[in-house]
């Protein structure tokens, strides 16, 4: 059975319509990356999947169920399942970072858990170990809101690597870190969820990361999948399609002078 199924999939914004007709099958284990021109649909495809939004077309079938059809409890369950990474983590400001990390378990933990470590951090050791893979650990004690933004988002991976979850799905997690940070955290994204069997699907702009750490590239445009190939197989002519503006006038052409690929930020 698949990890992932989307049967004709449309979604509309109020009347801004944001995919038509997906269909998409992933597997379990596998790491996928989606690409696209801004407002391309990806977001709205990954809270989709993450059943923050129901689709409005078509069919989703999420981790062997479809989460449209359990009660509230048992979606409840299976949203634990999920690790969901925001490109700015949706932390409270005056949160320690030891506690944002540690509430990736929450949906694991039973209540009184949940409650008691947010009160004091129960597994100190547990979050640290979290964030020194993303040479954070200094920061454990630190307000959320006295870290940069690309540190804010590195605890939020740290969190995820910390709840363990079946399904990683990541919306533009390094957008804010330096281009060696940001190969260093999507390193280890893609590292923990192979080791672990995780199926990992993040969005990036950064098309030379998502062809460098991603098997798997699923090309959006106006809510439409263009392409879904290997990354291997991803040419150029399939990036400048992808992100041709006919708005800019300006615009330079996608492909530089000699490099195999050119790193497209948008
Ligand atoms: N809350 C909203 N209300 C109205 N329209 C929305 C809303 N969220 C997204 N949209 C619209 O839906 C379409 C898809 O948006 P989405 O955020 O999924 O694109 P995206 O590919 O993630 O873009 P970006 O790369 O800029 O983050 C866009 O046209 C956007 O304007």
């Amino acid at each position: 059975m698949p990890e992932l199924r989307l049967d004709g999939v449309g979604f509309r914004h109020g009347g801004q319509a944001a995919l038509d007709g997906v269909e998409l099958t992933i597997a379990r284990g596998e790491q996928v990356a989606i690409i696209g021109p801004s407002g391309a649909g990806k977001t709205t495809l990954l809270r989709l999947l993450a059943s923050h939004l129901q689709p409005q077309q078509g069919h989703l079938d999420l981790l062997g169920c479809d989460p449209w059809r359990l009660s509230a409890s048992a979606r409840r369950r299976l949203r634990a399942r999920i690790g969901m990474i925001h490109q700015a983590p949706p932390l409270p400001p005056r949160q320690r970072v030891v506690t944002a990390v540690l509430a990736g378990r929450l949906g694991q933990w039973s209540l009184g858990r949940g409650l008691a470590s947010l009160v004091y951090p129960l597994d100190k050791v547990g979050a640290a170990e979290a964030l020194a893979r993303l040479d954070l650990a200094d920061k454990l004690y630190e307000r959320c809101d006295q870290l940069s933004g690309g540190q804010l988002q590195r605890v939020g991976i740290a969190r995820v690597l910390y709840q363990q979850p079946e399904l990683v799905l990541a919306d533009e997690p390094v957008s804010a870190m330096d281009p060696v940070l940001a190969r260093h955290a999507l390193g280890v994204l893609c590292a923990d969820a192979h080791r672990r069997d995780a199926t990992l699907l993040a969005s990036l702009h950064a098309v030379e990361l998502a062809i460098e750490q991603f098997p798997r590239i699923i090309g959006v445009r106006a809510g439409r999948i263009q392409f879904d190939k290997p990354a291997a197989d991803v040419e150029v002519a399939d990036l400048d399609a992808l992100y041709a503006n006919d708005q800019l006038v300006t615009a330079q052409p996608l492909l530089p002078v000699n490099p195999q690929l050119h790193v497209s930020r948008c």
